[in-house]
């Protein structure tokens, strides 16, 4: 078990992290909040790389910060800015990261062939990374995350870059993977984690909002969301006026999702929520526009 407690960060006066508590079990946990929330932050000091101004975390009860050494050793990290050799192959790159995390040569080989054949880049192994896609890449970064075959893997908004298709079958990957271990996931898209993470994590200006389950997560949202059908004139006003989650145009109109405590509109309509739209509600963030 992963345990954050009293968690603080500041950078100079400026707070990242406001007494942040939270516990991880095995599977994936999904980070989510706005840019500046404080998800890299709190990952970097998951990742042992910064170190909390208060507060700590602790694996098994330990202070991860006092021996970080032992900690990494359980620890798979992916950052959000992951760079590659360009001039690598996989295997080249891979067996790098190894002698780095300290793995024997031999194992080392033996665990590079294991994971290209799992994230599907054996045919690729020999080939230079500066040539691989989004998607390809991605995957050779999580692959130095496994090589230790960590208890913690922590990946920071892994999807960016990815097309919709390379998301999909990143998800799947992690689903797979989360058998067994601690994912971290932090993204600021709600669909990345939606139907992998039964636990979510909402952030916000350094702050946890909720720490809780996506049907949790909707059932907070329950008679709260709206559908609307508006000219393109009233657009501005209604999001002026109320957070829009979704806004679409049809030949009849602009057919509105709107955030409100009660009908915002004359001829509004309750509707079932969605992740995005609780996601929405808890942050208070406003999107849509045509
Ligand atoms: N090294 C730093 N020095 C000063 N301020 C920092 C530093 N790193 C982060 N911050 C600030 O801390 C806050 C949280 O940033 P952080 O990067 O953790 O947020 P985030 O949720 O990961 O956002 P994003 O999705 O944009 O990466 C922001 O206000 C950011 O400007």
């Amino acid at each position: 078990m992963l345990a954050i407690q009293h968690l603080t960060k500041q950078f100079g006066a400026k707070p990242a992290l406001r007494n942040i508590h939270l516990t991880f079990r095995p599977g994936v946990t999904g980070l989510l909040g706005p840019n500046g929330a404080g998800k890299s932050t709190l990952m970097r000091i998951l990742a042992t790389i910064d170190q909390p101004t208060d507060g700590g975390v602790f694996y098994h009860g330990q202070n991860i910060a006092k021996k970080p050494n032992v900690f990494r050793q359980i620890l798979g990290y992916l950052p959000q800015d992951f760079g590659v050799y360009p001039n690598l192959s996989a295997t080249e790159f891979l067996s790098y990261m190894a002698a780095m995390k300290g793995l024997r040569p031999k194992d080392a080989k033996r665990r590079i062939r294991e994971l290209l054949e799992i994230l599907n880049l054996t045919h690729t192994g020999k080939k230079a990374l500066g040539g691989f896609s989004g998607g390809m890449k991605q995957r050779v970064g999580i692959a130095q995350a496994l090589l230790n075959n960590p208890k913690v893997l922590i990946v920071d908004e892994p999807t960016v870059g990815l097309d919709p298709q390379e998301r999909i079958e990143f998800r799947n990957l992690l689903v797979t993977l989360a058998s067994d271990r601690i994912i971290i996931l932090s993204t600021h898209i709600v669909s990345d984690i939606e139907s992998i993470a039964p636990q979510i994590v909402v952030m916000k200006a350094g702050h946890v909002l909720a720490d809780t389950t996506p049907e949790q997560l909707i059932q907070e949202a329950e008679g709260k969301i709206w559908q609307a059908i508006v000219s393109i004139s009233q657009l501005p006003e209604m999001q002026q006026q109320f957070l829009v989650s979704n806004a679409i145009q049809r030949a009849d109109g602009i057919h509105l999702r709107l955030i409100a405590d009660r009908k915002p509109i004359l001829g509004a309509n309750p509707i079932e929520p969605t992740l995005e739209d609780a996601y929405l509600l808890k942050t208070g963030e406003k999107r849509g526009g045509v």
